[in-house]
């Protein structure tokens, strides 16, 4: 089963269009990094799959189902974006417990008094944060609240826009290491936008890279990590990476 399916996508920001012709399909439980340059359009596909982005020509599927242009919760549920910045995401004055039962309340799911409990252990958070404001954590705890957050309805698609790129770099590995565990449990499906290719190589299973709005290539990692790759824009950007060791 395809998880996302993305056909001719054009995006548009008033009449300027940013993302041009996009095709690309994600099968269940595949995880594909969308990578390229600052302004490439990469954060607005996933608004776009979410419905934060609603002026689009083309067809966004989610687990086989057309999504529509209005607000389509089935899509919403199933299909759950992280932020860069859990400390921007997170409302200063919900806790945490606030903050993971809410999605329960939105999405009109029957709580069993215990999911939020079972989720924050699921992402490692100690159940005695479950009170806490956010700035009472840590920048890795934050993520992991938006983590958990984002499973609360249980959706099958996690679209990660940087989700380490805010933290400092001894908890990357750390947030890094929960995604990988959280996928393989979970059998979750990845869409993840990074600008860091060791993020890549770790978590995902290909890439899709992008340049001025349209997709350049798209290749699996193993691919990617031996440098044999067709388009010059995608070369380049390997060199850049084995450059700096990645
Ligand atoms: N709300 C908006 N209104 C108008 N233009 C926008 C809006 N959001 C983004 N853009 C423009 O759309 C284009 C694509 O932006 P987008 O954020 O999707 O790129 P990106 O590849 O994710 O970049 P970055 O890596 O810097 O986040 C850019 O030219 C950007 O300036």
């Amino acid at each position: 089963m395809t998880a996302i399916s993305l056909r001719n996508l054009d995006i548009f920001y008033g009449a300027t269009k940013v993302v041009h012709d996009l095709t690309l399909d994600i099968a269940e439980g595949e995880s594909v990094a969308l990578v390229g340059e600052s302004g490439s359009g990469k954060s607005t596909v996933l608004k776009a799959i979410t419905g934060l982005a609603t002026n689009w020509t083309g067809a966004i599927a989610v687990e086989g189902v057309p999504r529509s242009h209005r607000i389509d919760r089935r899509c919403a549920r199933q299909c759950q974006l992280v932020f860069q910045d859990p400390y921007a995401s997170l409302h200063p004055r919900k806790t945490v417990d606030d903050a993971l039962s809410e999605p329960l309340a939105i999405h009109g799911i029957p709580d069993d008094g215990r999911r939020v409990e079972t989720t924050m252990a699921a992402v490692g958070l100690d159940a005695r944060l479950r009170f806490r404001f956010p700035h009472q954590l840590s920048g890795g705890q934050r993520q992991r609240v938006a983590i958990a957050r984002a499973l609360m309805p249980e959706p099958r698609i996690l679209l990660l826009d940087e989700p380490t790129s805010a933290l400092d770099v001894s908890v990357q590995a750390e947030i890094l290491n929960l995604l990988k565990r959280l996928r393989r449990e979970q059998g979750l499906t990845y869409l993840m936008v990074t600008h860091n290719l060791p993020v890549v190589s770790f978590l995902c299973d290909r890439l899709a890279v992008m340049q001025k709005g349209r997709i350049v290539e798209i290749a699996e990692v193993a691919r990617f990590k031996t440098g044999a790759l067709a388009s010059p824009y995608a070369r380049e950007l390997y060199a850049a990476g084995a450059s700096r060791g990645c």
